[in-house]
């Protein structure tokens, strides 16, 4: 386990794979922590230098109270490569861990050479819609949202399967102002101009029964970047790496050749 103290907040992280290997890092969704990427790392290529981390109010990072913006969680991720040395890595974010991968690939062009955007986009619902969760967190906790929001996360097959349960504990066990926070920066968040003006290689991936950000959604977010490539699995939820992690590694494998990264 690993610690980066960036002065505003405590970043659990983790590096797995080769140290001296080309870089891929992870960014996992609201609700969720590093452990997202589990059951990927053992079908990636070797070789690779693998980074993940929990963002604030996440996992085992710290919680600074909410509200929190996307500029502190790019600055946080931003921080963590520096602290890393990485450069030219591919970022590989899921959902609000997308618009993260967005916002830093605007920033620092230097540290992310290609993006992996799996069930994001540039903007992600509304503020009402945001505006009415933050309201049942406050009211009731998260475990108020966990019910609709497996509905979001999972096939229909997948949540017949007790397994789903073992997110369910994931999402309600998130420090409260840590999902708030991260609703508060999605709410604020509109990326379609300064995505639009992308231009790195760039694999979208959504899941067709994604009740977040559905594969229309996602492909619009992708189409704004000249180039990129857009898959969608079938039978899958917003959490498809969770759901088919040997068919996203298989993906993840395929642009990494692609791009000559691996
Ligand atoms: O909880 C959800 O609906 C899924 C989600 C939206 C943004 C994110 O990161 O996860």
């Amino acid at each position: 386990m690993q610690i980066l103290d960036t002065g505003e907040v405590r970043l659990h992280y983790r590096v797995d794979g080769d140290p001296s290997g080309a870089p891929i890092v992870f960014a996992n969704s609201l609700g969720t922590d590093l452990r997202l990427w589990d059951a990927v790392l053992p079908h990636l290529p070797a070789g690779l230098r693998v980074i993940r981390f929990d963002k604030r109010g996440h996992g085992l990072s710290s919680q600074p109270p909410a509200p929190y913006s996307m500029g502190a969680l790019v600055r946080d991720a931003e921080t963590l490569l520096d602290h890393l040395e990485v450069r030219d890595c591919v970022f590989v974010g899921l959902s609000i861990g997308g618009l993260i991968a967005q916002g830093l690939a605007v920033k620092r062009l230097d540290q992310v050479r290609a993006l992996v955007l799996s069930n994001t986009a540039a903007k992600i619902g509304t503020p009402s819609i945001w505006q009415e969760r933050m309201d049942a967190v406050r009211q009731s906790g998260v475990e108020a949202l966990a019910d609709a929001t497996m509905e979001r996360w999972f096939s229909r097959s997948f949540r017949a399967s007790p397994d789903h349960l073992l997110w369910r504990n994931m999402m309600v066990r998130q420090p409260v102002d840590g999902y708030l926070g991260c609703c508060a920066a999605i709410s604020g968040t509109d990326f379609y101009t300064p995505t639009s003006g992308l231009r790195l290689p760039t694999l979208g991936i959504a899941g067709s029964e994604d009740g977040s950000t559905p594969p229309d959604l996602v492909r619009e977010t992708i189409d704004l970047i000249p180039g990129s490539k857009f898959e969608l699995m079938r039978r899958a939820g917003h959490l498809p790496c969770v759901e088919q992690p040997v068919e996203y590694a298989a993906l993840l494998r395929s642009f990494l050749t692609d791009i000559g990264h691996i």
